[in-house]
């Protein structure tokens, strides 16, 4: 056939548009005619051998020719004709895309004849050498997909090839792709691939290798550009192979032999990894297998076909590195609800209401900074004020220490019920040891008419800030590490490990104190403790009104009254938190004062108290714009800024183990209970709010998510909830937060940040 036989028409250009109308009429004739044809398919390509009607019927998308000079038309369809020589394809020199799946084909060498061929797919045929053809100028994409390939042979010569398509045929290995430095696209998804080699320094974006033999990841480091990859179907155990492919999207893993978690670290660098699929692989059996994967790659989007939800993402960190608040939360919850097993009682400490807190002075900082010596200290010298808050632990006492005096040193099991018998108001683990302060400790200072002093970590911090008490917090830190770590040094009971590890937490602190202002009432730094002290000592002396000039204008105030203030000591230091003797403080310290001794900003914090507590006598529940812009009354706000929601998991987390620590018993002496104190019950008073207890219930419903329970940690595994006798459906959960609030209580809704990958 020649050019213009040939019903492609092909004109010159200068008759174009005069001949234009003629060739769509003809071709509307055409298909005319190839409609009445419909019927009798069997007519079309007779033997198998293709024929022009059969292609004419194919033919589609009529366009410039490739050098722009014909009208022709550019792709053929021709799918399940059953044909087997398509030679007559080759006349049709201007053809781009040709299709001919569904068909017997073997022999594909005239298409070597189309110069211009840019799209081929000759898939579900007979071929069995892929791309022997005289290779076309430009040929972009190819589909030889269900065909009976074996071997790949040489493609040099296909150097335009971008995408390669040669799922289900009988390839063992991959060759001849070295000089197609264009390709982007492989898939040979269901062949006998066992080894993944030859494809060095491709461009590739897509692979798919599914449903082969590979039992390796290998020689994909080159592989700059892969963004999707399909592994699925095949026997790899191991993700190692994969660290180097920091630009993959998508990992298709499903149905191998991958078993262990830790796997998954060798695509954590993969920053844009959004879609993961692990499903039927041993892996999924696991407990918290799903929050394990979201824990480490925290940008997924979908995991095993489902996508995540942020609940999901919060709860992967709550479980595995909870933020200190949410530990704190939960060690406060804890307490608290073990606190409401107990028969209630008047503590002494919570006698003065919550309009005068009782005062508390707190020392915080890290191990070696001091804080320790400076309370003691400040309970010598202020004796009359002042008594020292013992903490308890499980760490053994050292030479210098006296029991009941530094700690109460207990062994973990007693530790652990004291948990149970709600007697704790904070716990917290530190290098492997426990320490915890009791209410008892407090009250024992508490019935002494003094202001309770302790030291403890920030962490500790947390977890107070929760509780109904309100003490002042001093940061106590060395800012120089040189002298904080000669100190440690000095002391000669730590490890280098441990040297290092608490040096590098001032750095906790100092960025706590400068992310939220007003967490800590004041700093000291303790790099010379004598200077601390002396700082130290003058604030509290000016609290107490007992600095020199508060003396002397206490003194110039007395001498005009009639009588003097008999209980000055120790009404001082039980209003630690609120200066007693207005006068003479306001002139201490220059602040105006009202009739009965609150500055203006306590003045204002005790309205909006009152305020509050009508609100609550009154069942109202502010608008919600008013409670989100309501402040709370509090001198050192915690954190309020990050806090939302606690995620789902509860588990007690922060009770001690006796793995962790060995289980040694010491000195099991507590601090006995108050015989005066203790037997009386009343539903007035209690170790904390149950309301934010509340706040946090979904938390407790949830324990679904919790880990791995190791059933000989109780405290590790027993729900407090369920101790308490309650169903999981709290009596009180679907209280209104509001409603129930009382004022002082703490409301703080925990969300820790979403990590950045690579926690
Ligand atoms: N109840 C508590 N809650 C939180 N932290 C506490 C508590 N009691 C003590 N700590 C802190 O735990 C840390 C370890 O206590 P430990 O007595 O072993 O410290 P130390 O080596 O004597 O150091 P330092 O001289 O700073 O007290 C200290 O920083 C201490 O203040």
């Amino acid at each position: 056939m020649d050019e213009e036989t040939d019903i492609l028409k092909v004109h010159e250009n200068s008759d174009l548009d005069v001949e234009q109308s003629e060739l769509i009429l003809e071709n509307e004739n055409l298909e005319g005619e190839l409609n009445e044809d419909d019927n009798n398919d069997e007519e079309l390509s007779p033997g198998g051998v293709l024929d022009e009607e059969t292609i004419a019927r194919g033919l589609s998308n009529l366009g410039r020719s490739a050098h722009g000079e014909y009208q022709v038309y550019l792709n053929v369809t021709i799918p399940g004709f059953s044909l087997v020589d398509i030679s007559l394809l080759g006349e049709y020199q201007y053809l781009q895309k040709v299709e001919v799946p569904y068909n017997d084909i073997t022999d594909l060498s005239p298409l070597g004849k189309l110069p211009h061929l840019l799209i081929l797919d000759a898939s579900h045929n007979q071929i069995e050498k892929l791309l022997d053809f005289t290779p076309p100028f430009n040929l972009q994409e190819v589909n030889f997909s269900w065909n009976k390939i074996t071997e790949m042979g040489d493609l040099s010569s296909h150097y335009c090839l971008h995408k390669l398509l040669l799922d289900n045929n009988e390839i063992s290995g991959i060759f001849g792709l070295e000089h197609c430095r264009r390709l982007k696209y492989l898939s040979m998804s269901h062949n006998h691939i066992s080894k993944m080699f030859g494809l060095d320094e491709l461009p590739i974006q897509y692979l798919n290798l599914s449903n082969n033999q590979i039992r390796h990841i290998e020689n994909l480091e080159t592989l700059k550009y892969l963004r999707e990859l399909n592994l699925s179907g095949n026997n790899v155990r191991s993700l190692s192979g994969l660290s180097k492919n920091t630009l993959l999207e998508m990992v298709d893993l499903e149905d191998n032999e991958i078993i262990d978690i830790v796997e998954i670290n060798h695509i954590k660098n993969a920053k844009n990894l959004r879609e993961l699929n692990l499903l039927r692989n041993p892996i999924q059996e696991l407990p918290d297998y799903r929050l394990s994967v979201l824990f480490r790659l925290n940008r997924l989007v979908i995991l095993d076909r489902h996508h995540v939800k942020e609940e999901e993402k919060v709860s992967a960190v709550n479980m595995f590195d909870p933020p200190m608040d949410v530990v704190a939360a939960r060690d406060h919850i804890m307490h608290v609800v073990y606190s409401f097993l107990q028969p209630a009682r008047i503590w002494d400490s919570t006698l003065p209401s919550t309009e005068t807190p009782y005062p508390m002075l707190v020392l915080v900082g890290p191990q070696g900074s001091g804080k320790k010596e400076l309370a003691m200290n400040l309970v010598d010298e202020f004796g009359d004020y002042f008594g020292f808050g013992v903490s308890h632990t499980t760490r053994r006492p050292r030479v210098d220490e006296i029991p009941g005096k530094d700690y109460y040193f207990v062994s973990l099991d007693k530790f652990e019920t004291d948990i149970k018998m709600g007697q704790f108001i904070q716990t917290y683990q530190h290098q492997n040891n426990w320490f915890g302060l009791q209410m008892e400790s407090i009250e024992n200072v508490a019935r002494d008419g003094h202001a309770c002093v302790v030291h403890m970590e920030l962490e500790g911090v947390m977890t107070l800030k929760k509780t109904f008490f309100e003490p002042r917090y001093v940061l106590v830190t060395p800012l120089n590490p040189e002298i904080h770590e000669r100190r440690l040094r000095q002391k000669g009971i730590y490890s280098e490990e441990h040297i290092k590890r608490t040096l590098k937490r001032v750095d906790l602190y100092v960025k706590q104190n400068q992310e939220h202002p007003g967490f800590f009432d004041m700093m000291i730094c303790s790099d010379d403790i004598t200077v601390a002290y002396k700082q130290i000592q003058k604030i509290v002396m000016d609290y107490l009104g007992i600095s020199p000039e508060a003396q002397e204008n206490y003194t110039n105030q007395m001498s005009k009254k009639e009588t003097p203030d008999v209980s000055f000591g120790n009404i001082r230091a039980r209003t630690w938190s609120r200066p007693s003797n207005s006068e003479s403080l306001s002139q201490s310290r220059g602040l105006r004062l009202d009739s009965v001794g609150h500055g203006i900003v306590e003045e204002e914090s005790i309205k909006r108290r009152q305020s509050a507590a009508k609100d609550v006598v009154n069942n109202y529940v502010p608008p919600l714009y008013d409670q989100l812009m309501s402040k709370y009354p509090k001198t050192a706000p915690q954190m309020a800024n990050k806090q939302i929601g606690l995620g789902h998991e509860q588990r007690a987390a922060t009770a001690p183990t006796k793995k962790e620590q060995g289980g040694n018993i010491y000195d099991d002496t507590g601090p006995a209970d108050s015989p005066d104190s203790s037997s009386v019950e009343s539903s007035v008073s209690r170790l904390s709010d149950l309301d934010s207890a509340a706040e946090l219930e979904p938390t407790l419903l949830e324990e679904e998510y919790n880990m791995n329970a190791d059933s000989q940690l109780p405290t590790e595994t027993m729900n407090p909830l369920t101790l308490m006798g309650t169903s999981s459906n709290l009596q009180y959960s679907n209280r209104p937060a509001s409603k129930t609030l009382r004022p002082g209580s703490d409301r703080h809704h925990v969300l820790p940040p979403i990590q950045p990958a690579g926690v």
